[in-house]
């Protein structure tokens, strides 16, 4: 019959061909707009996103002309059954103007706000803003940068956020979903998606719960009963972060043994004259010396490591970009020389590296095997990058062993940063999932937020919050309508994938002691399963990679298992109480 296999193939080449052209072109005008954010930008941009959506839509309502059942050819109906969903282009040609415009808007306001001092400069979020949440210890300073950032940003997108959620549902029900979040869950192809999750985050807990507990303990020595209930949440804006969603740089409140801290790597990357260029060029160094493929020409060329210095407004959240051409590959960072940074790099190197890995494949399969695979390569390499050895081995530590002290206080610092995410980025979805599916109606849009705050991760706003605030669009990932529940699921499959290239390079003692740097098996097990990119259902990649089906905490509680053990030791003898039984925000001063 007319639509056959044959037909089909034919099809999808002559997609493939005409999407690198369309998507490049978006790349491009989209990469002008963030690094040089103009009104002229932004109407290029938005005229190739209409072209690019014109595409799509002309490509998907044909792909639903072919009858895929009794294809032979997998591939086939995995590309075309990909095609299906055209997402915003289903939107008639005026609201996906309006939305794009709303889309526009909203990353824009985030990229441009500022908080200004009486008299004096205005502060950007990076790295100024971000530098007071991290160093500042005076609770009066911090609460004036995390309320200020909140009414330059969320306060802002309120309205706008209201009118999103319309059009994104209207989009995606026209795609044949429920709502956006059915939309967004889709991506995983599972149908006990949420139960799963549900089931991680439990295994979960009793390592936050004890975390939490023993950082409250510490900021209640060092702020007092005045601001922290031992049974109680703690204030959202003395965590070291803008959004709490890491402590890591309040580590110096919280190290369990004060007398041995651990060497200060930013000072040490200062000290030796480190420049972003060297540490884009460290990252990458850490891939190929695993024997995987190093960044073309263009990637030098192309990228921006810095934020420009000419008055050019961008958007600094880093991001990593593929053109679509299997040659130009970009970075876009506003780097300073600091060792969060450095590991972000290696973060966006692994963006990078998936992109160098499947550049062959049609664009169809060119993603991760799903978003959270994405995710968790370059955060896999950091979790060596960070290890002692590694660190060590590079020059930037020059103490040749850790104690047994030293390494308690190591694996605090990791959980700073990794425990303490998993309850923000199992909130953030849930938030919006509830948002799109209307159990969250508009008016209680901040309220429900700090409800989910409160639950699950015992934070408080540390001032009363009102419905004219929108605290959770002060977050980069909503304003820019960016999902979030990878990151959740990436922070297990990271440890996973962790364990499993350790196996591969003959790594023998403890998870937390493995370099996989220059083992070229572990870089072998990783090329596998990048190259394949979206193109085989993701359980299928995952065994390939660790030998199981399904993603499982077993591994991120081993590598923690010694801190663990400590921390449930310090709170029985602190007889903390786990959880915040008190848990009502209080404001006023505490008598
Ligand atoms: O947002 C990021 C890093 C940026 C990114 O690399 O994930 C970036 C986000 C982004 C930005 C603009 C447009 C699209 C996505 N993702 C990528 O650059 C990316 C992701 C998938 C494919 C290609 C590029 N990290 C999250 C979570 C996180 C990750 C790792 C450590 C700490 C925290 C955060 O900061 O809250
Ligand atoms: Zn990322």
């Amino acid at each position: 019959q007319l639509y056959n296999e044959t037909v089909a193939k034919a099809f999808l080449q002559f997609y493939d061909r005409t999407a690198q052209v369309v998507w490049n072109q978006f790349m491009e005008a989209a990469w002008n707009y963030v690094t040089n954010i103009t009104k002229k930008n932004q109407e290029e941009m938005l005229y190739k996103d209409v072209e690019k959506s014109q595409h799509t839509l002309y490509f998907g309502t044909r792909a639903r002309l072919f009858k895929v059942a009794n294809f032979q050819d997998s591939d086939v109906k995995r590309m075309l059954s990909k095609l299906l969903n055209v997402d915003k282009a289903a939107l008639p040609k005026e609201e996906l103007r309006e939305y794009n415009e709303i889309l526009a808007y909203m990353e824009t306001t985030y990229s441009m706000a500022q908080v200004c001092l009486n008299e004096g400069p205005c502060l950007p979020l990076e790295p100024d803003l971000e530098e007071v949440m991290a160093t500042s210890r005076d609770q009066k300073e911090l609460l004036w940068a995390w309320q200020g950032w909140r009414d330059a940003v969320g306060r802002q997108l309120r309205m706008t956020f209201e009118r999103y959620v319309q059009l994104s549902n209207k989009a995606a029900k026209l795609n044949g979903y429920q709502d956006m979040g059915a939309l967004w869950r889709s991506t995983y192809e599972s149908d006990s998606l949420q139960e799963d999750l549900e089931q991680l985050f439990q295994e979960l807990q009793p390592l936050y719960l004890n975390l939490h507990a023993y950082v409250r303990r510490a900021l209640y020595r060092f702020y007092g009963p005045e601001l922290i209930d031992l049974r109680g949440p703690i204030p959202a804006h003395i965590l070291g972060n803008m959004w709490a969603q890491s402590w890591v740089n309040i580590l110096d409140l919280a190290l369990p043994f004060p007398e041995k801290p651990p060497e200060d790597i930013t000072k040490i990357m200062k000290g030796q004259h480190w420049k972003p260029e060297k540490m884009f060029q460290e990252a990458e160094k850490f891939f190929t010396s695993m024997g995987l493929l190093s960044t073309p020409p263009e990637f030098w060329e192309n990228s921006m490591m810095e934020r420009p210095t000419d008055g050019r407004e961008v958007e600094c959240h880093a991001s990593a970009w593929d053109f679509y051409n299997g040659k130009d590959f970009r970075i876009k960072k506003c780097t300073e020389v600091t060792i969060k940074d450095l590991l972000s790099i290696f973060h966006q190197m692994g963006h990078i590296q998936y992109f160098l890995q499947y550049k062959n494949l049609s664009v169809i399969f060119r993603a991760g095997a799903n978003p959270a695979f994405e995710e968790a390569v370059g955060s896999v390499v950091t979790l060596s990058a960070s290890s002692h050895k590694h660190l060590l081995n590079r020059g930037l530590l020059s103490q040749q062993h850790q104690d047994k002290e030293e390494e308690v206080n190591f694996l605090m610092s990791v959980a700073l940063e990794k425990i303490a995410f998993i309850p923000f980025a199992y909130l953030m979805d849930l938030f919006r999932w509830k948002v799109f599916d209307g159990t969250i109606e508009k008016d209680v849009y901040n309220q429900e937020w700090w409800n989910l705050r409160l639950k699950y991760q015992g934070l408080c706003p540390p001032i009363p919050r009102t419905e004219e605030d929108f605290d959770p669009g002060a977050k980069f990932h909503i304003s820019a309508s960016l999902p979030y529940i990878r990151y959740f699921l990436s922070l297990v499959l990271q440890f996973q994938f962790h364990e499993a290239l350790c196996k591969a390079s003959g790594h023998m003692g403890p998870l937390h002691h493995c370099d996989i740097y220059n083992s070229k098996e572990a870089g072998k097990l990783l090329e596998d399963v990048l190259k394949l990119g979206s193109s085989k259902p993701w359980p299928e990649v995952l065994e390939k990679m660790t030998g199981e089906t399904k993603v499982s905490t077993k591994a991120l509680m081993t590598y923690f298992k010694p801190l663990l053990n400590w921390l449930v030791t310090e709170n029985v003898r602190q007889g903390e109480i786990l959880g915040w039984p008190d848990f009502s925000c209080s404001f006023e001063e505490r008598e």
